[in-house]
Formats: structure tokens, sequence, C-alpha cells
């Protein structure tokens, strides 16, 4: 062969081998392996084998060839420089070494129908080893239940559900019970060894995550029924859940918002922890608002219902929006003073309510905000100062009513002054968000009066009692509810020196050392019934301070991401 063909013979290999690599890097680059995998495979690349070899002829052909041009003589001294060098003998290192775990030969008597075995070692930390195990009730074998998410199980990605169990640290578990399984391993130190039959048909992982607003309390430690109580995560109503898996219809797998443990919880799904509820709902008398403490008794779930609310008429305190006072608990002569609201509030059937991030648009209309707190704690006080402060931005809604228009009193400013038939027919339509009766006048909030302040581009506060909340959490108002608690006793009676408390119809009088006491109770008995609702809570202490907070929650409220009823933003169905 002529030098000029030796030459396009070179030319066409080499090539030849760079298309190749770049074949093989493009591969690589597709295939999901860690680095070290990366370079091993890429060391023993055929491309680069030719590449090197291709060097050493280049540079054995180099030292014999007299009058090399320029490019040849900057060619030879690239492939001598150290680098190069380095990279041909950490190839031919590499190259020459099996890196393939040594596994003991496979015996020659194995019989036909022998079982895939895997042998799994853990290293035991502090961590719990985030699986549970059932026992088949026919066969008394013992398989891993569920991993949970984010254990050590999990993050091994060695141990998967309906995996069967033989053998723990070298002893059969033939003929055990679960909980001798977990007592051995319990007292095992260091390395765990598990011998286990694999599932052959592994479920594929389609589980999307679900955040959801937990609306009840949970305990695990006093839940008899828990397949795990120490794998369970307990809650309380109002805590954010990010559920990681609903594979099992009864026992999903949750993590608490803001998540501080990358390992997932037990929790009961929606209609097991429904079931919870009822049967321990129909197994105590009626306790109409007061939340059912854990039974001692391990017989029974210990869970912390919501209020059993029923809907209809309420025996309650009115809103001094709607100028009128709600301490008529305190008053001598109740049945004359007694209002009345309605309340659509029934949180047993929906132990958890799903949740979304959402983020006001600043071209959409603004979110209702509205005040709930303990009577006398000074929600109106701070709903009038927020309004003193920039009525440009904030505004009330004009209640209705169907007393009387005093001689200075303007339809529409004051109040709507609208005639009994017609109160009642929005009533009948649920045009009220809530509503009361006082001396024989109906006094009410409608939705219409909120939404004119919202659709005039304001933002609409209101302040509202507790059971009206559900009526404002729609997706038309989107409500932001704020509760307002009293500051101790102490500091109460420091910032209330001077303060009137309305004890009767525009009847004040200093405060009294009762009065904070029974503020603080009823401040209890609201936030045990209805701290799941409550999207930001401030302590109404002095009230310049009290102010600043507020109108931070507000502007919270209308220009960060919050989480939100998945319902407001699209429709759902139950889940
Ligand atoms: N932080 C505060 N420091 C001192 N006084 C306050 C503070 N907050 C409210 N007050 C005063 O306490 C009294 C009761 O407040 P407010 O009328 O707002 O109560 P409320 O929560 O609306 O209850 P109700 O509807 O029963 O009247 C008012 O005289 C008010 O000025």
């Amino acid at each position: 062969m002529g030098d000029v063909d030796r030459h396009r013979d070179m030319v066409a290999r080499l090539r030849q081998i760079l298309s190749d690599v770049v074949e093989e890097v493009k591969h690589s680059i597709n295939k999901e392996i860690n680095g070290a995998e990366l370079l091993y495979s890429l060391l023993n690349a055929p491309w680069l084998k030719s590449l090197l070899k291709v060097s050493l002829g280049i540079l054995t052909d180099m030292r014999t060839v007299r009058n090399t041009s320029a490019e040849a003589r900057e060619l030879y001294s690239l492939l001598r420089g150290p680098h190069l060098q380095a990279l041909i003998s950490t190839h031919d290192m590499v190259a020459q070494k099996d890196y393939e775990p040594v596994l003991p030969p496979i015996p020659d008597n194995l019989p036909d129908d022998e079982e895939a075995m895997r042998i799994v070692c853990l290293v035991k930390n502090k961590q719990q080893l985030g699986a549970t195990i059932k026992r088949n009730g026919i066969t008394g074998e013992i398989f891993v239940a569920r991993v949970i998410h984010g254990g050590l199980a999990d993050r091994s990605g060695l141990l998967h559900a309906g995996d069967r169990i033989t053998e723990v640290n070298g002893y059969s578990v033939n003929g055990l019970e679960p909980e001798q399984v977990i007592e051995r391993l319990a007292r095992s130190q260091g390395t765990l060894m598990f011998k286990v039959v694999p599932i052959t048909d592994r479920p594929v992982n389609n589980q999307t995550i679900l955040y959801v607003r937990a609306m009840a309390d949970y305990s695990p430690q006093q839940d008899p029924a828990i397949p795990c109580a120490e794998a369970g995560m307990d809650f309380r109503k109002g805590d954010l859940l990010e559920i990681v898996d609903q594979s099992d219809s009864l026992w999903w797998q949750a993590k608490k918002l803001p998540s501080t443990s990358a390992c997932a919880g037990l929790i009961p799904s929606t209609n097991l922890l429904r079931r919870k509820q009822k049967e321990f709902w129909w197994s105590q008398p009626y306790q109409p608002h007061t939340c059912i403490k854990p039974c001692e008794s391990s017989t029974v779930s210990p869970l912390c219902l919501p209020v059993p609310c029923k809907t209809g008429i309420y025996l309650t305190g009115f809103r001094r929006s709607l100028r009128l006072c709600r301490r008529q608990s305190l008053s001598t002569s109740s049945s004359q003073q007694s209002f009345y609201t309605r309340s659509g509030y029934n949180a047993l059937n929906n132990p958890y309510e799903e949740v979304v991030r959402y983020q006001r648009n600043p071209q959409d209309k603004h979110r209702l905000v509205a005040l709930v707190g303990p009577s006398g704690v000074g929600v109106n006080e701070l709903r009038r100062r927020l309004i003193k402060i920039n009525p440009v931005t904030f505004q009330g809604a004009v209640p209705h009513t169907t007393r009387a228009a005093r001689s200075y009193e303007e339809s529409g400013k004051e109040y709507h002054f609208i005639n009994r038939e017609l109160f009642e027919n929005m009533v009948y339509n649920n045009r009220f968000l809530e509503y009361g009766e006082y001396k024989d006048n109906f006094y009410g909030t409608s939705r219409d009066a909120v939404k004119d302040v919202l659709n005039s581009g304001r933002i609409c506060v209101i302040d509202i009692e507790p059971h009206a909340i559900q009526s404002v959490r729609t997706h038309e108002l989107k409500a932001y509810i704020i509760y307002v608690k009293p500051p101790t006793a102490e500091r109460m009676k420091e910032t209330r020196k001077d303060a009137q408390i309305t004890t009767n119809y525009y009847d004040n009088r200093p405060f009294k050392e009762e009065d904070f006491q029974e503020m603080e109770v009823a401040a209890r008995k609201m936030e045990s019934h209805y701290c799941q609702f409550f999207d930001s809570v401030m302590v109404n202490d002095g009230l310049q301070d009290s102010c600043v907070q507020l109108l931070r929650a507000v502007r919270r409220a209308q220009d960060e991401p919050q989480w939100v009823p998945a319902s407001w933003i699209r429709p759902t169905e139950e889940f």
C-alpha cells in the first residue's frame, strides 16, 4: 500500500472511530447510571481503546519519520503530554480490573423449583427500618406489608411490599408471629440480614402526591388498630399533610408540612378515619360543641372528633359589626335578647380537606378578610382601625336590617334598610353569610354586600362568628380567616385598663376580672373547634402592634402563596 492509500485508510479509520465516540457518548448520557459506572463504561469503551491504539501507533511512527510537518510535530507533542499519558495509564488499569461483586459459585445440585432469593443487608442506625410486615393467615408466611417512603428500607431500594421474608439474621422466620420477627430485629445490632423471595410482579409506582389539611386530630400511639404505632404519624386539626402514598386503601403514608423528616408516617385513609370517627361518635353521648377527648380505654379508637354541629338555627351571639353585641350569654334576660344564626359546618364528612397552593393574581379580585375571635377581644376595634388607616383600600360590608332607619341614617350607608318579608326571602335564598335577630329585628351580612366591595377593587374586611366560617370559605370569596386571640389575663388587665366592654346593646362598662376569664375560656373553645380553618393567628396585645400584625397578615393573604381548598381552584371530587 502506497503512502497516499495508507493516509486515506488512516483518515477513514479515524473518522469511523470518532463517529463511534460521538455515538457512545450520546448513549452514555441517555443511560441512567451513576458517575462511577459512567467512567467505568467510558474507559472500557471500544472507541477509546481504538483511539489509544491509534495514538500509540502515531507515536511509534513519528519517532521514525524525518522532516515531519509542523502539524505532525504538534500532534506528537500533544500525544506525549502528561494528561494523555495519565489517561492511557488509567484506562489500562481500569480495563484490566474486574469490578463486579464476587459471588459464590452456583451449586450444581439446585432443584428445578428453587425460588430466586435475595439477600438484603441493611446497616441499622438510629432510624427505624421503615417497613411493616404481615403474616399470611393460611400459610403462616411472613411478608413485607409496606415500605415506608424515605425510610431505611425504601432508600436501600432492596425491600418491597410483597417480598416474602424467609430468614432474619440467619434464623428462619418459619412459624413465627410478626411480633416475634420484630422482636428479633429490635434485638439485633449493626447489620440486619434478610433472606427474601422477591415479589414477582411489583406494582408500578404511579402515586401522585396529594396535599391535605387535617380536619381532625389523630394519635397513632392511642390507636390500637394501627399496624405499627411507631410507623404512625400523629397530626392535629389544621396540620398540612403531604400524602405520598395511597396505594393501601386503609393506611396512607404522609409527611407533615413543613417537612423536617425524609421519612413518611402512616395515617388512616379518608374512609378509615371517617369510619373511626363514626364508630367513636356513636359510642359517645351527644356533646355539642365539645371536643371528645382521647379515650383511656385501649379498645376504642382515640380520636379527637371535630365539633358535631347540626345545621339549622343556633342560639348564639352576634357581631358588633352589625352594631350588636355578641355577649348575650352574659345578659340577664337571654330569652329577650337571643340571637339566631345559621351554620352549615359538618367536618365529620371530610377528615381531610384537599388543598392546593394559590397565589392571587394582581389583576384578580382581592380575597375577603374575615376576623374571628372571642367576644370582647377586639375584632371590631381592629377592623375599624384597619379601615380608618386606609379607607381607599379597606372597606366593611354594609349589613341589612329590618329595623326602621333613624333620622340621621341613610339606606346603603350604615345599613340596607329592608322589610321583614324581603329579609326572610333573602334568608330563604341563602343570600346571607350570617344573620340574627335582636329585639324583633333582623340583622345580616349578605354575600352581595361583600361582593360589592370586592368588585370595587377594595379589600373587604368583616368580622364573623366562627360558625359562619364555612359560608365565607367559597370559591368566589376565597376568605382568609384571621383568628384574633386574647393575650394572657395579666396583659389583658394592663392593656384594657381604660377600655370599655359592650355587655348589652350599646351598654358599655369597664372590663372586669371575670370578662378576661370568660374570654380565655371562649378562646380555648373556639381554637379547639375551629383552628383548622384559621389561616393566620394574631394576639391582640398592644393595639398598635396588633394593627401592624393585622396589616401584615392581610398583605400575606393578598400577595403571597397560600394553601387553599382545592375546590376553590378546580372542581374536585371527593377522594
Ligand atoms: N389591643 C387593645 N388594647 C386595648 N383596648 C382594646 C384593644 N383591642 C380592643 N380594645 C377595646 O376593647 C373593647 C372591646 O373591643 P371590641 O368591641 O372590638 O370587641 P369585639 O371583639 O368586637 O367583641 P364584641 O363584638 O363582643 O364587642 C373596646 O373598647 C376596644 O376599644
